[in-house]
């Protein structure tokens, strides 16, 4: 009997199970921990992320248990030895695992910025640690994608981007996430049916070379779509001479417009696309056509569209794949989940710190979250991480996180939302499920919270985050006794 399970269990590293089993081995499975999840810098050498990934991350949660078809699974894995690598006890204990996690997370579509927590997961170490790989695997890929498309929106300066990327994606699940996270961050629609149907983004598209090609002429080929699909009508314009092809296309679309319908434009993709966008206008407004977008495609993305915008192009409708779903030039955003904090015999938190000798890739410790301060036009005006294990002061200080010398003060007069909100207690979902919609809005209207000069594209101007001043003091203090602790060992 195979009984088909959702959960995805098994979507880990082998080292999250070893620690599993170390943890329930040693006593320590049960022993309360707080992970958070984070990315130390701004991906395509950007200054912002937008936060995505969550709702499969829910699901993730959700679904999670050990399946009997996983149980044996793991029960074949050999140790170095030849043996069983986990006790008949150990998976009995997985089998009847059941997460009773806390999980507080930034919602999908906040714009984000470097070491800020976009999840905070407490509870159980063995738990935590069970569920990190899936989590960062698919938060990483998400953020990135969403993050690539708001440039590649903001680039295009309010025309329609269209995701056409899922023939180069990075696989089926690359295709169907990244066509997710490219609506996230603001583009209008997708080629990709299947997200259409599974994530309600709008679906768009035109048609192929393959299709002019198969007609013994280019009018014949743009008349027999035009009476296939009269109102729907997007022509291919360069299989062969891109503005013959135009002319092509005025001529059915006055076929259409006679008959009552209406060609709704042209698509380049070869060639000088601001020169032939330019031409094409001509001819489109020549010929009565003013309204007749002119789509563009061919290995566009954000740089690309600036340079054509910047020649003046007259497209209007921006055709983005591989570049876009790939994240071409920085295919990985750099996530990572450490632990800041684990509950002592007398249930006491105790902070913890990653050392490292790249002062950036040191962890911060505590239970963290991540205040936001507005100011009375509604732009943001700061990031602070505090510590909520410990109160907050009336008026807080936050310690840059570049330059500790640089502080700021938020006296209780200031405007503020705490970004991390509650998702699941003790495993139970108490979040609220956000629509697509909701959350690329949310997103396009994040951004309108952050001056331009932080949002461009290259050697942006940097957003001040920092550590709450107690928070940053307990971290230098932690940095120095671990530095003490070392140095003492080493002369021991
Ligand atoms: N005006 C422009 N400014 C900057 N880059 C452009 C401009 N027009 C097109 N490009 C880009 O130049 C690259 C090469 O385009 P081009 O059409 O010459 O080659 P191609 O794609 O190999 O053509 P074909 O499909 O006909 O073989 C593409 O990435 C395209 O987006
Ligand atoms: O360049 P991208 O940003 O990835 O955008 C998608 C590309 O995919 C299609 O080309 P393809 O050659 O696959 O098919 P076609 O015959 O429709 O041109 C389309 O014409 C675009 O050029
Ligand atoms: O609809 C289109 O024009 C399209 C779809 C996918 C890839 N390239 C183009």
């Amino acid at each position: 009997m195979n009984a088909s399970s959702n959960s995805l269990a098994l979507l880990t590293d082998l080292y999250e199970l070893t620690m599993a089993y170390g943890y329930w081995k040693c006593g320590k499975a049960e022993q309360s921990a707080a992970f958070h999840l984070f990315f130390r810098k701004s991906p395509f050498q950007g200054g912002y992320a937008i936060a995505a990934g969550l709702e499969p991350v829910l699901e993730f949660l959700r679904s999670f248990r050990f399946e009997t078809e996983d149980i044996a699974y793991l029960a074949t894995i050999l140790g170095n030895d030849g043996r069983p690598l986990f006790d008949a006890d150990f998976l009995q204990y997985l089998a009847e695992l059941e997460l009773t996690l806390d999980l507080d997370a930034i919602p999908e579509g906040t714009v984000v910025f470097p070491h800020e927590p976009l999840l905070r997961v407490c509870g159980p170490i063995l738990q935590c640690q069970l569920i990190e790989t899936a989590m960062l695997n698919m938060i990483n890929f998400q953020s990135l994608i969403a993050t690539k498309a708001s440039r590649v929106v903001m680039a295009a300066q309010g025309d329609a981007v269209l995701e056409f990327g899922l023939r180069r994606a990075q696989g089926i699940d690359g295709g169907l996430a990244a066509s997710r996270a490219a609506y996230i961050g603001g583009c209008a629609a997708t080629s990709n049916v299947l997200a259409g149907k599974r994530f309600g983004i709008p679906v768009k598209g035109t048609h192929a070379h393959s299709w002019v090609m198969s007609f013994d002429s280019e009018p014949e080929s743009f008349a027999a779509y035009a009476d296939a699909m009269p109102n729907n009508c997007v022509f291919l314009v360069d299989t062969y001479d891109t503005l013959q092809g135009v002319r092509h296309a005025v001529e059915v679309g006055q076929r259409l417009r006679d008959a009552g319908h209406r060609m709704v434009g042209i698509r380049l993709d070869s060639g000088d696309l601001a020169w032939l966008s330019i031409e094409a206008r001509k001819i489109l407004n020549a010929a009565g056509f003013p309204d007749a977008v002119i789509v563009a495609s061919n290995d566009l993305d954000e740089r690309l569209i600036q340079s054509l915008k910047f020649q003046g192009a007259a497209i209007t409708v921006w055709g983005v794949g591989t570049k876009l779903v790939t994240a071409y030039e920085q295919p990985a955003l750099g996530g990572v989940y450490k632990l800041g904090a684990i509950k002592d015999e007398s249930e006491q938190w105790q902070p913890r710190i990653k050392v490292s000798e790249q002062l950036i890739k040191t962890s911060t410790p505590g239970i963290q979250q991540v205040r936001r301060y507005v100011g009375g036009d509604g732009m943001a005006i700061a990031d602070m991480i505090y510590n909520e294990l410990h109160p907050l002061p009336e008026t807080c200080v936050a310690v840059d996180f570049q330059d500790p010398t640089h502080r700021s003060q938020f006296d209780a007069t200031v405007a503020f939302e705490d970004l991390l909100k509650p998702m699941i207690r003790r495993g139970d979902f108490v979040g609220r499920s956000i629509p697509l919609d909701e959350i690329r809005n949310r997103a396009l209207a994040q951004l309108q919270q952050f001056d331009r000069t932080i949002l461009r594209l290259d050697h942006p101007h940097r957003y001040r985050v920092g550590l709450e001043e107690a928070l940053h003091d307990l971290k230098a203090e932690m940095v120095l006794e671990s530095r003490q602790r070392s140095k003492a060992g080493d002369e021991a």
